[in-house]
């Protein structure tokens, strides 16, 4: 018999037959994104709003692991205005919600995101050293075009449609800090300067990818991901990342600009 949950601890916002209800599509999708190498020891993880509540994953935990009653829940209009001293609606027994949280909420709370992904992707990794190492400021933004993976991202906050293949991509980097919840205002700087990003690398550490819905999160975390992972190649190769479509390859009239 399990621990009995106190019905005032509103156990039934994590009770749901539904496979996409954010309590069991949560701990679904981070058993996925541990096979992919994006939730490893403990790291990373993902936070779904559903209108007015937030469902955030426990800190520490084998994220892999989770089941639907670990999940913490919160009210952002209960929370309003004050970020910083969170309660929940809705709290497991034990443990404390994720040190992540802040980061996810400024995705719901500034872009209006639906879900956001946290990962420990060593492709991401890799890409903020590869950075680290170019130096000479150019370490604050990776970039890379005429890749057709590129379309995988929409065009920006409040804007329709997705890129082009001739499109750049633009990643902002921010440093890592020894708390997790101290990236938050790095976070929230990076997003007003790029607004139309839907990601934030951090040097060291992973990356942070949301969008309006899961599945748009989760479409643009993999396309992310995949570039990264390319990126590194290209660089192992002598490929840069940034190139001009030779002229005389043939172009559509409609992208001769
Ligand atoms: C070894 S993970 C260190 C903490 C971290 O970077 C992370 O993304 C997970 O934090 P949480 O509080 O959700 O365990
Ligand atoms: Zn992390």
């Amino acid at each position: 018999m399990g621990a009995q949950q106190e019905p005032e601890n509103n156990h039934h916002l994590v009770t749901s037959e539904d496979q996409d209800h954010p309590a069991n599509l949560i701990p679904s999708l981070c058993a996925k994104f541990w096979n992919l190498g994006w939730v490893t020891g403990t790291g990373g993880g993902c936070s779904i709003r559903d209108g007015d509540l937030v469902y955030i994953a426990p800190s520490g935990v084998q994220k892999e692991l989770m089941k639907a009653s670990d999940l913490y829940v919160l009210s952002l209009q209960q929370q309003q205005p004050d970020l910083k001293n969170r309660t929940y609606v809705r709290s497991p027994p034990h443990g404390k919600p994720s040190q992540c949280t802040p980061l996810f909420l400024a995705a719901f709370t500034r872009r209006g995101a639906g879900c956001c992904i946290h990962t420990h992707s060593q492709w991401a990794v890799l890409v903020t050293l590869l950075l680290e190492a170019q130096g000479s400021g150019s370490d604050k933004v990776f970039e890379i075009n005429n890749i057709e993976q590129i379309k995988g991202f929409g065009r920006g906050f409040q804007k329709s449609g997705n890129l082009g293949y001739h499109d750049t991509l633009r990643i902002p980097v921010i440093e890592n800090t020894a708390h997790e919840e101290d990236l938050t205002e790095f976070l929230e700087e990076a997003m007003d300067k790029h607004p139309d990003t839907y990601a934030v690398l951090v040097r060291r550490h992973g990356v942070y990818v949301w969008g309006d819905n899961v599945h748009k999160a989760k479409t643009m975390c993999e396309s992310l991901d995949y570039l990264f992972q390319l990126a590194v190649q290209m660089k192992h190769l002598g490929i840069p990342w940034l190139s001009d479509i030779p002229e005389t390859l043939p172009r559509a009239k409609a992208d001769i600009k």
